[in-house]
Protein backbone atom coordinates (compact mmCIF):
# COMPACT_ATOMS: atom_id res chain seq x y z
CA UNK A 1 0.00 0.00 0.00
CA UNK A 2 1.25 3.68 -0.89
CA UNK A 3 2.64 5.79 2.18
CA UNK A 4 2.22 9.01 2.34
CA UNK A 5 5.45 11.13 2.01
CA UNK A 6 7.62 11.52 5.46
CA UNK A 7 6.71 15.30 4.94
CA UNK A 8 3.00 15.04 3.97
CA UNK A 9 1.50 18.14 6.41
CA UNK A 10 -1.55 16.84 8.26
CA UNK A 11 -4.13 19.27 9.87
CA UNK A 12 -6.73 20.67 10.96
CA UNK A 13 -8.91 23.93 9.73
CA UNK A 14 -11.32 26.56 11.31
CA UNK A 15 -12.36 30.57 10.40
CA UNK A 16 -12.33 32.97 12.47
CA UNK A 17 -16.20 34.29 12.28
CA UNK A 18 -17.04 30.26 12.91
CA UNK A 19 -15.64 30.15 16.27
CA UNK A 20 -13.82 33.12 17.50
CA UNK A 21 -16.68 34.98 19.27
CA UNK A 22 -15.60 38.38 20.90
CA UNK A 23 -16.52 39.64 18.09
CA UNK A 24 -16.94 43.17 19.87
CA UNK A 25 -13.67 42.81 21.95
CA UNK A 26 -10.15 44.58 21.74
CA UNK A 27 -11.00 46.91 18.12
CA UNK A 28 -12.48 44.35 16.76
CA UNK A 29 -15.41 46.13 14.51
CA UNK A 30 -18.10 44.79 12.13
CA UNK A 31 -18.06 42.37 9.41
CA UNK A 32 -20.76 41.60 7.03
CA UNK A 33 -21.59 38.77 8.61
CA UNK A 34 -22.43 40.27 11.94
CA UNK A 35 -24.87 42.42 10.07
CA UNK A 36 -26.12 39.34 7.69
CA UNK A 37 -26.41 36.89 11.00
CA UNK A 38 -28.34 39.73 12.70
CA UNK A 39 -30.81 40.11 9.07
CA UNK A 40 -33.59 37.77 10.06
CA UNK A 41 -34.25 35.02 8.41
CA UNK A 42 -31.08 34.72 7.05
CA UNK A 43 -29.65 32.05 9.52
CA UNK A 44 -30.74 29.05 11.04
CA UNK A 45 -32.33 30.10 14.38
CA UNK A 46 -31.14 33.79 14.68
CA UNK A 47 -28.15 32.01 15.40
CA UNK A 48 -24.54 34.61 15.10
CA UNK A 49 -21.19 34.39 15.64
CA UNK A 50 -20.86 36.38 18.52
CA UNK A 51 -19.98 33.74 20.79
CA UNK A 52 -19.19 30.50 18.54
CA UNK A 53 -16.76 28.32 20.24
CA UNK A 54 -15.29 31.19 22.17
CA UNK A 55 -11.67 30.43 20.52
CA UNK A 56 -10.81 34.05 21.50
CA UNK A 57 -10.57 33.40 24.75
CA UNK A 58 -9.98 29.37 24.72
CA UNK A 59 -7.35 28.95 21.80
CA UNK A 60 -4.61 27.74 24.22
CA UNK A 61 -6.82 25.00 25.49
CA UNK A 62 -7.85 24.34 21.48
CA UNK A 63 -4.23 24.52 20.42
CA UNK A 64 -3.50 21.99 23.33
CA UNK A 65 -6.38 19.26 21.93
CA UNK A 66 -4.49 19.74 18.33
CA UNK A 67 -0.86 18.76 19.79
CA UNK A 68 -2.79 15.68 21.37
CA UNK A 69 -3.99 14.66 18.27
CA UNK A 70 -0.63 14.85 16.65
CA UNK A 71 -1.37 17.47 13.68
CA UNK A 72 1.74 18.88 11.82
CA UNK A 73 -0.31 22.35 11.39
CA UNK A 74 -3.19 24.46 12.17
CA UNK A 75 -4.74 26.23 9.32
CA UNK A 76 -7.09 29.16 10.71
CA UNK A 77 -7.94 32.81 9.25
CA UNK A 78 -7.37 36.31 10.50
CA UNK A 79 -10.68 38.62 10.71
CA UNK A 80 -9.57 41.81 8.30
CA UNK A 81 -12.25 43.63 11.34
CA UNK A 82 -9.68 42.95 14.34
CA UNK A 83 -6.38 43.56 11.72
CA UNK A 84 -7.50 47.07 10.39
CA UNK A 85 -11.40 47.27 11.93
CA UNK A 86 -12.96 50.01 9.13
CA UNK A 87 -11.16 47.74 6.30
CA UNK A 88 -8.66 50.32 5.36
CA UNK A 89 -7.09 52.91 7.56
CA UNK A 90 -6.13 52.45 11.14
CA UNK A 91 -4.52 49.29 11.91
CA UNK A 92 -5.25 47.81 15.43
CA UNK A 93 -2.69 46.25 17.39
CA UNK A 94 -4.86 44.45 19.89
CA UNK A 95 -5.94 42.25 16.95
CA UNK A 96 -2.54 41.89 15.39
CA UNK A 97 -1.05 40.40 19.13
CA UNK A 98 -4.02 38.02 19.30
CA UNK A 99 -3.19 35.96 16.41
CA UNK A 100 0.66 36.26 16.59
CA UNK A 101 -0.53 34.40 20.72
CA UNK A 102 -1.98 32.05 18.20
CA UNK A 103 0.72 31.57 16.53
CA UNK A 104 3.22 31.73 18.83
CA UNK A 105 1.31 29.21 21.27
CA UNK A 106 0.96 26.67 18.05
CA UNK A 107 4.34 27.20 17.88
CA UNK A 108 5.11 26.08 20.79
CA UNK A 109 3.51 22.50 20.67
CA UNK A 110 5.25 21.29 17.34
CA UNK A 111 2.32 23.07 15.15
CA UNK A 112 2.90 24.57 11.80
CA UNK A 113 0.15 27.60 11.96
CA UNK A 114 -1.38 28.03 8.51
CA UNK A 115 -3.28 31.38 7.53
CA UNK A 116 -6.15 32.33 5.60
CA UNK A 117 -6.36 36.41 5.03
CA UNK A 118 -9.92 36.32 4.05
CA UNK A 119 -12.48 33.90 4.86
CA UNK A 120 -15.47 35.64 4.35
CA UNK A 121 -15.60 38.42 7.22
CA UNK A 122 -15.21 41.62 4.89
CA UNK A 123 -15.38 44.90 7.62
CA UNK A 124 -18.74 45.90 6.90
CA UNK A 125 -17.49 49.80 5.82
CA UNK A 126 -16.15 48.02 2.96
CA UNK A 127 -19.75 46.62 2.26
CA UNK A 128 -21.41 50.02 2.63
CA UNK A 129 -18.44 51.38 0.12
CA UNK A 130 -19.81 48.66 -2.59
CA UNK A 131 -17.95 45.24 -1.57
CA UNK A 132 -16.64 42.93 -3.74
CA UNK A 133 -18.69 44.59 -6.37
CA UNK A 134 -16.15 47.56 -5.80
CA UNK A 135 -12.18 47.70 -7.82
CA UNK A 136 -11.40 49.58 -4.33
CA UNK A 137 -12.39 46.59 -2.21
CA UNK A 138 -9.78 44.71 -3.95
CA UNK A 139 -6.85 47.24 -3.37
CA UNK A 140 -8.20 47.09 0.49
CA UNK A 141 -7.56 43.40 1.16
CA UNK A 142 -3.50 43.65 -0.61
CA UNK A 143 -3.15 46.53 1.99
CA UNK A 144 -4.68 44.29 5.13
CA UNK A 145 -2.61 41.43 3.74
CA UNK A 146 0.75 43.77 3.22
CA UNK A 147 -0.10 44.79 7.01
CA UNK A 148 -0.47 40.92 8.41
CA UNK A 149 2.28 39.63 6.69
CA UNK A 150 4.68 42.64 7.82
CA UNK A 151 3.35 42.16 11.39
CA UNK A 152 3.39 38.09 11.44
CA UNK A 153 5.67 37.02 9.19
CA UNK A 154 8.36 35.77 11.36
CA UNK A 155 5.51 33.36 13.01
CA UNK A 156 3.36 32.35 10.19
CA UNK A 157 4.37 28.99 8.19
CA UNK A 158 1.96 29.53 5.12
CA UNK A 159 -0.09 32.27 3.63
CA UNK A 160 -3.60 31.39 1.78
CA UNK A 161 -5.15 34.87 0.20
CA UNK A 162 -8.75 33.99 -0.12
CA UNK A 163 -10.69 30.66 0.96
CA UNK A 164 -12.97 29.77 -1.66
CA UNK A 165 -14.24 33.23 -3.32
CA UNK A 166 -16.81 31.66 -5.63
CA UNK A 167 -18.66 31.30 -2.33
CA UNK A 168 -18.15 34.90 -1.64
CA UNK A 169 -19.24 36.13 -5.28
CA UNK A 170 -21.59 33.55 -6.71
CA UNK A 171 -23.24 32.71 -2.69
CA UNK A 172 -23.13 36.38 -1.70
CA UNK A 173 -23.82 38.32 -4.50
CA UNK A 174 -26.59 35.70 -6.76
CA UNK A 175 -27.79 33.19 -4.67
CA UNK A 176 -27.85 35.79 -1.62
CA UNK A 177 -27.73 32.80 0.72
CA UNK A 178 -24.21 34.44 2.27
CA UNK A 179 -23.41 37.93 3.16
CA UNK A 180 -24.26 40.42 2.37
CA UNK A 181 -27.36 38.42 0.84
CA UNK A 182 -27.21 40.08 -2.55
CA UNK A 183 -29.07 39.00 -5.56
CA UNK A 184 -27.31 40.21 -8.77
CA UNK A 185 -27.36 37.64 -10.75
CA UNK A 186 -24.36 38.01 -13.51
CA UNK A 187 -22.75 40.89 -11.82
CA UNK A 188 -21.62 38.22 -9.11
CA UNK A 189 -18.93 37.30 -11.64
CA UNK A 190 -17.72 41.14 -11.08
CA UNK A 191 -17.38 40.16 -7.63
CA UNK A 192 -15.53 37.25 -8.81
CA UNK A 193 -13.37 39.25 -10.85
CA UNK A 194 -12.48 41.76 -7.65
CA UNK A 195 -11.64 39.25 -5.94
CA UNK A 196 -9.54 37.34 -7.76
CA UNK A 197 -7.77 40.90 -8.33
CA UNK A 198 -7.31 41.22 -4.50
CA UNK A 199 -5.71 37.95 -4.30
CA UNK A 200 -3.19 39.01 -7.14
CA UNK A 201 -2.62 42.28 -5.59
CA UNK A 202 -2.18 40.95 -2.46
CA UNK A 203 0.38 38.18 -3.32
CA UNK A 204 2.55 40.79 -5.08
CA UNK A 205 2.14 42.87 -1.75
CA UNK A 206 3.08 39.73 0.30
CA UNK A 207 6.44 38.68 -2.30
CA UNK A 208 7.90 42.44 -1.99
CA UNK A 209 6.84 42.38 2.04
CA UNK A 210 9.69 39.61 1.78
CA UNK A 211 10.11 36.69 3.54
CA UNK A 212 10.16 32.45 2.90
CA UNK A 213 6.20 31.39 3.72
CA UNK A 214 4.54 29.82 0.63
CA UNK A 215 1.94 32.08 -0.80
CA UNK A 216 -1.40 30.39 -2.61
CA UNK A 217 -5.10 30.84 -2.52
CA UNK A 218 -8.16 27.81 -1.55
CA UNK A 219 -11.05 26.88 -3.75
CA UNK A 220 -13.75 24.71 -3.71
CA UNK A 221 -13.76 22.43 -6.37
CA UNK A 222 -16.63 20.71 -7.48
CA UNK A 223 -16.24 17.19 -9.38
CA UNK A 224 -18.78 17.69 -11.90
CA UNK A 225 -20.12 14.29 -14.04
CA UNK A 226 -22.96 14.54 -16.81
CA UNK A 227 -25.70 12.69 -15.58
CA UNK A 228 -25.65 10.84 -19.59
CA UNK A 229 -23.09 11.40 -22.66
CA UNK A 230 -25.90 13.41 -24.52
CA UNK A 231 -25.50 16.53 -25.71
CA UNK A 232 -27.42 18.47 -23.68
CA UNK A 233 -26.18 16.77 -20.33
CA UNK A 234 -22.69 17.01 -21.13
CA UNK A 235 -23.50 20.71 -21.80
CA UNK A 236 -24.81 20.84 -18.51
CA UNK A 237 -21.57 19.26 -17.44
CA UNK A 238 -19.69 22.22 -19.09
CA UNK A 239 -21.71 25.38 -17.35
CA UNK A 240 -21.15 24.05 -13.81
CA UNK A 241 -17.59 22.85 -14.28
CA UNK A 242 -17.11 26.50 -16.27
CA UNK A 243 -18.81 28.62 -13.79
CA UNK A 244 -17.97 25.93 -10.40
CA UNK A 245 -14.46 25.26 -11.47
CA UNK A 246 -12.59 27.44 -14.40
CA UNK A 247 -14.02 30.91 -13.60
CA UNK A 248 -10.82 30.66 -11.16
CA UNK A 249 -8.52 28.06 -12.19
CA UNK A 250 -7.96 29.57 -15.28
CA UNK A 251 -7.25 33.13 -14.86
CA UNK A 252 -5.34 32.10 -11.62
CA UNK A 253 -3.32 29.27 -13.73
CA UNK A 254 -3.63 30.32 -16.99
CA UNK A 255 -3.98 33.70 -17.32
CA UNK A 256 -7.18 34.20 -19.41
CA UNK A 257 -11.26 33.89 -18.18
CA UNK A 258 -13.14 30.83 -19.74
CA UNK A 259 -14.92 32.16 -22.49
CA UNK A 260 -17.51 29.62 -22.56
CA UNK A 261 -17.88 31.25 -19.14
CA UNK A 262 -18.28 34.90 -19.88
CA UNK A 263 -20.30 34.09 -23.29
CA UNK A 264 -22.88 31.41 -21.16
CA UNK A 265 -23.20 35.06 -18.67
CA UNK A 266 -22.92 37.39 -21.43
CA UNK A 267 -19.72 39.21 -19.58
CA UNK A 268 -17.29 39.39 -22.72
CA UNK A 269 -17.30 42.97 -22.73
CA UNK A 270 -16.88 43.07 -19.21
CA UNK A 271 -13.84 41.25 -18.51
CA UNK A 272 -12.42 42.22 -21.89
CA UNK A 273 -12.53 45.92 -20.52
CA UNK A 274 -10.57 44.54 -17.63
CA UNK A 275 -7.95 42.33 -19.41
CA UNK A 276 -5.41 43.71 -18.14
CA UNK A 277 -6.02 42.69 -14.62
CA UNK A 278 -5.52 39.07 -15.87
CA UNK A 279 -1.16 39.20 -15.17
CA UNK A 280 -1.83 40.10 -11.90
CA UNK A 281 -4.30 37.81 -10.98
CA UNK A 282 -1.66 35.09 -12.64
CA UNK A 283 0.78 36.38 -10.34
CA UNK A 284 2.72 33.21 -9.86
CA UNK A 285 1.94 30.98 -6.35
CA UNK A 286 3.58 28.52 -4.64
CA UNK A 287 0.48 26.56 -3.89
CA UNK A 288 -2.61 25.68 -4.44
CA UNK A 289 -5.43 24.61 -1.59
CA UNK A 290 -8.21 22.77 -2.73
CA UNK A 291 -11.46 22.06 -0.12
CA UNK A 292 -13.54 19.14 -1.18
CA UNK A 293 -16.41 17.70 0.22
CA UNK A 294 -18.90 16.06 -2.47
CA UNK A 295 -19.11 15.20 -6.44
CA UNK A 296 -22.28 16.67 -8.53
CA UNK A 297 -23.93 14.57 -11.32
CA UNK A 298 -25.86 16.77 -13.48
CA UNK A 299 -28.23 17.20 -16.64
CA UNK A 300 -29.63 19.46 -18.49
CA UNK A 301 -33.04 20.90 -17.79
CA UNK A 302 -36.32 19.47 -19.30
CA UNK A 303 -36.80 22.29 -21.47
CA UNK A 304 -33.10 21.94 -22.56
CA UNK A 305 -33.29 25.59 -21.84
CA UNK A 306 -30.37 26.98 -19.46
CA UNK A 307 -30.49 30.44 -19.00
CA UNK A 308 -34.14 32.21 -18.14
CA UNK A 309 -33.80 35.57 -17.85
CA UNK A 310 -37.35 35.89 -16.71
CA UNK A 311 -36.18 34.03 -13.35
CA UNK A 312 -35.67 36.82 -10.80
CA UNK A 313 -32.60 36.26 -9.76
CA UNK A 314 -30.77 34.09 -11.83
CA UNK A 315 -27.17 32.60 -10.80
CA UNK A 316 -25.45 32.98 -13.59
CA UNK A 317 -25.20 30.16 -16.06
CA UNK A 318 -26.30 27.68 -13.17
CA UNK A 319 -29.85 27.68 -12.24
CA UNK A 320 -31.00 25.77 -14.70
CA UNK A 321 -28.85 22.93 -14.42
CA UNK A 322 -30.41 20.03 -12.77
CA UNK A 323 -28.11 18.08 -10.01
CA UNK A 324 -29.00 14.66 -10.55
CA UNK A 325 -29.48 12.43 -7.25
CA UNK A 326 -27.41 9.36 -7.83
CA UNK A 327 -28.85 7.61 -5.10
CA UNK A 328 -25.17 7.80 -3.45
CA UNK A 329 -25.24 8.03 0.27
CA UNK A 330 -25.34 11.59 1.68
CA UNK A 331 -24.12 13.84 4.73
CA UNK A 332 -26.85 15.79 6.98
CA UNK A 333 -25.88 18.67 4.50
CA UNK A 334 -27.53 16.18 1.73
CA UNK A 335 -23.80 16.26 -0.26
CA UNK A 336 -23.51 13.22 -2.04
CA UNK A 337 -20.19 11.14 -1.01
CA UNK A 338 -17.58 10.64 -3.29
CA UNK A 339 -14.50 10.02 -2.38
CA UNK A 340 -13.09 9.38 -5.81
CA UNK A 341 -14.19 12.77 -7.01
CA UNK A 342 -11.46 14.26 -4.41
CA UNK A 343 -9.03 12.61 -6.91
CA UNK A 344 -10.98 14.31 -9.92
CA UNK A 345 -10.63 17.64 -8.60
CA UNK A 346 -6.99 16.95 -7.52
CA UNK A 347 -5.91 15.70 -11.22
CA UNK A 348 -8.06 18.46 -12.79
CA UNK A 349 -5.90 20.98 -11.08
CA UNK A 350 -2.57 18.90 -11.78
CA UNK A 351 -3.47 19.02 -15.40
CA UNK A 352 -3.52 22.87 -15.62
CA UNK A 353 -0.75 23.60 -13.32
CA UNK A 354 1.94 20.35 -13.38
CA UNK A 355 3.79 20.61 -10.09
CA UNK A 356 2.24 22.99 -8.68
CA UNK A 357 2.02 21.80 -5.06
CA UNK A 358 -1.62 20.75 -4.07
CA UNK A 359 -3.30 20.83 -0.26
CA UNK A 360 -6.70 19.61 0.42
CA UNK A 361 -6.98 22.64 3.07
CA UNK A 362 -10.63 21.25 3.54
CA UNK A 363 -12.35 17.82 3.75
CA UNK A 364 -15.12 16.48 6.19
CA UNK A 365 -18.98 16.10 6.74
CA UNK A 366 -21.81 17.13 8.98
CA UNK A 367 -23.92 14.43 10.57
CA UNK A 368 -26.48 15.04 13.74
CA UNK A 369 -24.27 13.52 16.39
CA UNK A 370 -25.51 11.95 19.34
CA UNK A 371 -23.67 12.14 22.82
CA UNK A 372 -23.37 9.12 24.89
CA UNK A 373 -24.48 8.52 28.64
CA UNK A 374 -20.22 8.43 29.53
CA UNK A 375 -20.51 12.16 27.23
CA UNK A 376 -18.50 10.28 24.04
CA UNK A 377 -19.34 10.58 20.67
CA UNK A 378 -18.92 7.81 18.48
CA UNK A 379 -19.37 9.18 15.17
CA UNK A 380 -19.25 6.66 13.02
CA UNK A 381 -20.66 8.39 10.30
CA UNK A 382 -18.24 11.23 10.10
CA UNK A 383 -15.25 8.66 10.73
CA UNK A 384 -16.07 6.79 8.02
CA UNK A 385 -16.57 9.74 5.49
CA UNK A 386 -13.06 10.94 7.04
CA UNK A 387 -11.47 7.56 6.60
CA UNK A 388 -12.67 7.18 3.04
CA UNK A 389 -11.39 10.43 1.49
CA UNK A 390 -7.65 9.90 3.73
CA UNK A 391 -7.84 6.92 1.49
CA UNK A 392 -8.67 8.99 -1.53
CA UNK A 393 -5.37 11.08 -0.83
CA UNK A 394 -3.66 7.97 -0.86
CA UNK A 395 -4.71 7.12 -3.94
CA UNK A 396 -3.86 10.67 -5.43
CA UNK A 397 -0.28 10.48 -3.99
CA UNK A 398 0.25 6.69 -5.60
CA UNK A 399 -0.86 8.12 -8.75
CA UNK A 400 1.91 10.99 -8.47
CA UNK A 401 -0.35 14.16 -8.05
CA UNK A 402 1.81 16.49 -6.20
CA UNK A 403 -0.52 16.23 -3.00
CA UNK A 404 1.60 17.47 0.13
CA UNK A 405 -1.09 18.06 2.91
CA UNK A 406 -3.88 17.29 3.77
CA UNK A 407 -6.52 19.91 6.64
CA UNK A 408 -9.64 18.38 7.77
CA UNK A 409 -12.51 20.00 8.48
CA UNK A 410 -13.07 21.24 11.10
CA UNK A 411 -11.30 20.56 14.50
CA UNK A 412 -14.48 21.81 16.21
CA UNK A 413 -17.74 22.20 15.95
CA UNK A 414 -18.65 25.47 15.06
CA UNK A 415 -20.80 28.45 13.50
CA UNK A 416 -22.03 26.64 9.74
CA UNK A 417 -22.74 30.07 7.96
CA UNK A 418 -26.92 30.22 6.99
CA UNK A 419 -27.09 26.94 9.11
CA UNK A 420 -26.04 28.42 12.56
CA UNK A 421 -25.12 25.69 14.92
CA UNK A 422 -27.24 23.03 13.38
CA UNK A 423 -24.43 21.87 11.61
CA UNK A 424 -21.61 20.29 13.25
CA UNK A 425 -18.48 19.42 11.06
CA UNK A 426 -16.17 18.85 14.24
CA UNK A 427 -13.37 15.90 14.77
CA UNK A 428 -14.01 17.42 18.45
CA UNK A 429 -17.67 18.23 20.05
CA UNK A 430 -18.31 21.76 20.96
CA UNK A 431 -21.15 22.12 23.99
CA UNK A 432 -22.43 25.92 23.37
CA UNK A 433 -23.46 25.76 26.88
CA UNK A 434 -20.78 25.06 28.28
CA UNK A 435 -18.02 25.74 26.15
CA UNK A 436 -16.84 21.61 26.74
CA UNK A 437 -14.70 20.23 23.86
CA UNK A 438 -14.55 16.35 23.40
CA UNK A 439 -12.65 14.67 21.00
CA UNK A 440 -14.69 12.25 18.79
CA UNK A 441 -14.27 9.11 17.60
CA UNK A 442 -13.65 10.67 14.67
CA UNK A 443 -11.12 12.79 15.99
CA UNK A 444 -9.48 9.56 17.53
CA UNK A 445 -9.64 7.72 14.17
CA UNK A 446 -7.68 11.16 12.92
CA UNK A 447 -4.98 10.83 15.80
CA UNK A 448 -4.27 7.24 15.01
CA UNK A 449 -4.30 7.41 11.29
CA UNK A 450 -1.75 10.14 11.44
CA UNK A 451 0.54 8.46 13.71
CA UNK A 452 0.41 5.33 12.27
CA UNK A 453 0.68 6.95 8.84
CA UNK A 454 3.89 8.89 9.85
CA UNK A 455 5.26 6.09 11.05
O1 LIG B 1 -19.52 23.84 4.60
C1 LIG B 1 -18.40 23.40 5.29
C2 LIG B 1 -17.26 24.38 5.07
N1 LIG B 1 -17.03 24.57 3.66
N2 LIG B 1 -15.98 25.45 3.33
C3 LIG B 1 -15.99 26.74 4.03
C4 LIG B 1 -16.24 26.57 5.51
O2 LIG B 1 -16.33 27.85 6.13
C5 LIG B 1 -17.50 25.74 5.73
O3 LIG B 1 -17.79 25.61 7.11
Amino acid sequence: MTTFPADFVWGTATASYQIEGAVAEDGRRPSTWDTFARTPGKVWNGDTGDVACDHYHRFAEDVAIMADLGVDAYRFSVAWPRVVPEGTGAVNQAGLDFYRRVAETCLEHGVQPYVTLYHWDLPQPLEDAGGWLSRSTAEAFAEYARITHEALGDVIGSWITLNEPWCSALLGYAAGVHAPGQQLGTRSLEAAHHLLLGHGLAVQAMRADGGEAPLGITLNLHAVRAASDSEADLEAARRYDGLGNRLFLDPLLRGAYPEDVLADTGTTEWFAERSDDLATIAEPIDFIGINYYSAHTVAAPEDGRFSDPSLPTPTPGSERVVTVDTGAEKTQMGWEIHPDGLVDVLAQVHALAPGLPLYVTENGSAWPDEVGPDGRVEDEDRRRYLEAHLEACREAVARGLPLKGYFCWSLLDNFEWAFGYDRRFGIVRVDYETQQRTVKRSGEFYRDFVARERG
